[in-house]
């Protein structure tokens, strides 16, 4: 059989796109040198025939899955060395990297990714200058190889009830570690079981009998040459997971392990030799690699949505199904308004997401400078913001990333689509670096301290500089603004009735605690509506940004989507709107059909837009999604690499299923 370059359907397709990809392509990456950048990566780490598998790995046991994904992962340091690569996570120049050129290689995760998101950003963060020059030069060559051990079985969330100590013995000038639990053993950690020989263990700091908080400890838990656990060491891996299944995440536990006073990070706090310890200014610093993986998590959401999104929509420009028009042929799916309905907020909340993490990042940035000359006033807002953005990205990313799925009919359940896997990977970060809810309560904690605050007068923060308007009762428009200052209305309305609840029950005789869990449900809605606000308010501003210096027809795309965003919202969000504002029935009325006319509008760009996100073949890995459409050629030539077809009969039925049909079992 001979192929055409391309389905027919996609030509068609990319023929109506009204706009310039390769422009939208460059402002996606921050840059058009970032995009020349990183497709020269790509086509290094592509044309790496190592890096390639020959058996699909849904086909390999555990074993040979862990195996695979150690030698990829080695190969691809390698040539991510040669290329230069280095920022992406320890020096970041500017916003675009190579994760997602990263990840493409493991459908499943790398067991390395610990090392190079958590274990060298917490040297640099949390290591004083002497230890940075020591420990990090030995990361960055894999002398040694870490991860972030934080997580035990007992505790995730609750750090300060983490049990596993640091003793300082003042005699030796060493710290002893130990496990005095099962509960205390550490769980989790990537790249823990088989593949670590040094980790970061935050641990209960102990002297002379008195706690001192959680600290964070460089412990070496393998021998360098023989990579055997070292005396005292307990460790292994958890066993299969949902998603993350060649991470090779693992256990482990101390049995009084020595190690030097230096292997304590010291940026922040110190113990000396005769064991003094020198508290930080603000003992929360030690929780800063978690802030920046929560910052960098929204990047990581949009651009899973935006891989599944660009699955989804090509595979429903090739897939014809049903009929639109009974004397016509069967149509694109993507025709279908509900199948532009499931798909369009995709891309657009894509973006979203992927012009607020830019913004973020900045405003970590910021602090980090503010931070270096002992200013944290901006703490408690970017603490916040971390915690909010991570939950609202992660979980409406994952949300329309198993919506894409579906949108795939039978097909998008195939391992060989991607889905699954981009499904699974996805909504791990609704659990890890913060579990969600959680998350919002942080949030809600520091939006109902800045409420009382500013009721006594004290100033609102940027992101909640809206708080001090006056809620007077406007009437509904649906103009962006309009919408936008609407959304913050919901904000301020679920805050104020949240606070109202709490001072309700606590002037019921609740204590401080028993009102907050009683009025948590609230509080999480308080803190979610908040992060709409500055999403909405946030991919608005940035777009009017960017729009200045676009060309008219890519800046007339960018804002059918925002219009889309904040159209779909208003219309999800209907029941707080109604609450908070003046929206009326015909108001949404008149926003149905405006949303109708978008998914119009979009749709001959449809393909054009998810093209702009400029992903690989092999970045996609996807049967479903290939740039050339050819779906059903790719179904059929992954399905021929099952173990199963290898053979026309398998020997089960001469063991089994004959035996069974001649009553002979
Ligand atoms: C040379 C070649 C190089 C090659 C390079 C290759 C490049 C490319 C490769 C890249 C590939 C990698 C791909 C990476 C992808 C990313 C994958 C990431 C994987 C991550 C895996 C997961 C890891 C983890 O999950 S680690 C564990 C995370 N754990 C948690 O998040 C725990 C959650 N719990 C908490 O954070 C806390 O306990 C909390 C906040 C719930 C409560 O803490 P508390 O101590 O009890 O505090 P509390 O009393 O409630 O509040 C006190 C006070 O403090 C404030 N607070 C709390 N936290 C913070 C904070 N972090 N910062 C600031 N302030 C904080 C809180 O608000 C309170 O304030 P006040 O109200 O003012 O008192
Ligand atoms: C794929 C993956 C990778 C991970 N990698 C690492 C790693 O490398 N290093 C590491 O240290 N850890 C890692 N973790 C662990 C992860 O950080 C924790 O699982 C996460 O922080 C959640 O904590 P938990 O498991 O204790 O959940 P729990 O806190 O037990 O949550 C269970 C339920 O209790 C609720 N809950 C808990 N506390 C409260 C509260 N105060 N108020 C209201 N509800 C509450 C939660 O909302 C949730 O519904 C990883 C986890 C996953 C899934």
């Amino acid at each position: 059989m001979t192929l055409k370059k391309v389905n027919p359907d996609l030509e068609k397709e990319r023929s109506t796109c009204t706009f310039n990809i390769e422009e939208l392509t460059n402002l996606l990456d921050t840059g058009a040198h970032c995009t020349a950048e990183r497709r020269a990566v790509e086509d290094k780490v592509f044309s790496v025939k190592e890096l390639k598998d020959e058996i699909p790995d849904e086909f390999l046991s555990h074993k040979e899955r862990y195996e695979n994904a150690i030698r990829k992962s080695v190969f691809l340091h390698k040539v991510l060395q040669e290329t230069g690569v280095k920022r992406g996570v320890y020096n970041r120049s500017d916003k675009s990297d190579f994760r997602t050129t990263y990840y493409s290689i493991f459908k499943d995760g790398s067991p390395f990714m610990l090392q190079y998101s958590m274990f060298v950003p917490t040297i640099l963060g949390q290591g004083d200058s002497e230890q940075v020059e020591l420990w990090y030069k030995r990361a960055l060559n894999m002398e040694i190889i870490g991860t972030y051990a934080q997580t035990e079985l007992g505790h995730g969330t609750f750090i300060r009830g983490l049990e596993t100590e640091a003793v300082y013995d003042e005699k030796t000038e060493e710290f002893i570690l130990n496990s005095p639990s099962l509960s205390s053993y550490k769980w989790w950690p990537g790249g823990l079981g088989h593949t670590t020989n040094y980790c970061i263990v935050m641990a209960q700091l102990k002297i002379k009998g008195k706690p001192y908080g959680m600290q964070p400890f460089i412990v070496q838990i393998r021998d360098e040459e023989t990579h055997m656990p070292l005396p005292g060491v307990k460790v292994g891996e958890i066993g299969a997971k949902l998603a993350f299944n060649t991470v090779n995440n693992g256990f482990l536990g101390f049995e009084h392990v020595r190690i030097p006073r230096r292997h304590m990070l010291m940026r922040f706090s110190q113990v000396s030799k005769d064991g003094k310890f020198t508290s930080s200014a603000n003992p929360k610093l030690a929780y800063g690699t978690m802030v920046m993986v929560r910052v960098t998590i929204v990047n990581s959401a949009a651009t899973y949505l935006s891989r599944a999104v660009t699955i989804a929509i090509r595979y429903s420009a090739v897939r014809h199904q049903s009929k639109l028009k009974q004397n016509e042929p069967e149509p694109q799916i993507l025709d279908y308004v509900t199948q532009q309905h499931k798909l369009f907020i995709g891309i657009a909340t894509s973006h979203a997401y992927m012009f607020c993490s830019y913004w973020l990042w900045d405003v970590y940035v910021m602090y980090q400078k503010e931070q270096n000359v002992g200013n944290f006033d901006r703490l408690p807002e970017l603490h916040a913001l971390a915690c909010c953005l991570k939950v609202i990205s992660s979980s409406d990313c994952t949300g329309l990333v198993e919506k894409c799925r579906m949108s795939c009919g039978g097909h998008g359940f195939m391992m060989s689509s991607n889905l699954p896997q981009l499904y699974g990977i996805s909504t791990a970060t609704c659990t890890y670096e913060g579990e969600n809810t959680v998350m919002l309560l942080q949030t809600a904690r520091a939006l109902v301290k800045a409420w009382e605050l500013g009721s006594r007068g004290r100033p609102f923060s940027p992101t909640m500089s809206y708080f001090a308007e006056k809620n007077v009762p406007s009437k509904w428009d649906s103009s962006l603004e309009g919408i936008l200052n609407a959304f913050q209305k919901v904000s301020i309305g679920k805050l104020s009735s949240s606070v109202s609840s709490l001072q309700e029950y606590t002037k019921s005789g609740l204590s401080a605690e028993d009102a907050w869990n009683k009025a948590s449900v609230q509080l999480i809605g308080a803190a979610e509506a908040w992060g709409r606000a500055v999403v909405l308010s946030i991919y608005k501003s940035e777009i009017e940004r960017y729009g200045q210096t676009v060309s008219p027809a890519l800046k007339s795309v960018l804002f059918d989507l925002v219009e889309l965003y904040y159209v779909h919202l208003t219309l999800e969000k209907m029941g707080d709107l109604l609450l908070y504002t003046q929206l009326s029935e015909k108001d949404v009325v008149s926003l149905r059909k405006k949303y109708e006319d978008l998914l119009e509008k979009i749709r001959p760009n449809a393909i054009g837009l998810v093209d702009a996100f400029d992903y690989r073949d092999e970045v996609l890995n996807s049967t479903l999604g290939s740039y050339d459409g050819f779906a059903y050629e790719r179904l059929m030539t992954e399905a021929m690499k099952s173990p199963l077809n290898a053979e026309p009969v398998n020997q089960s039925f001469h063991k089994y299923i004959k035996p069974l049909m001649k009553g002979k079992l």
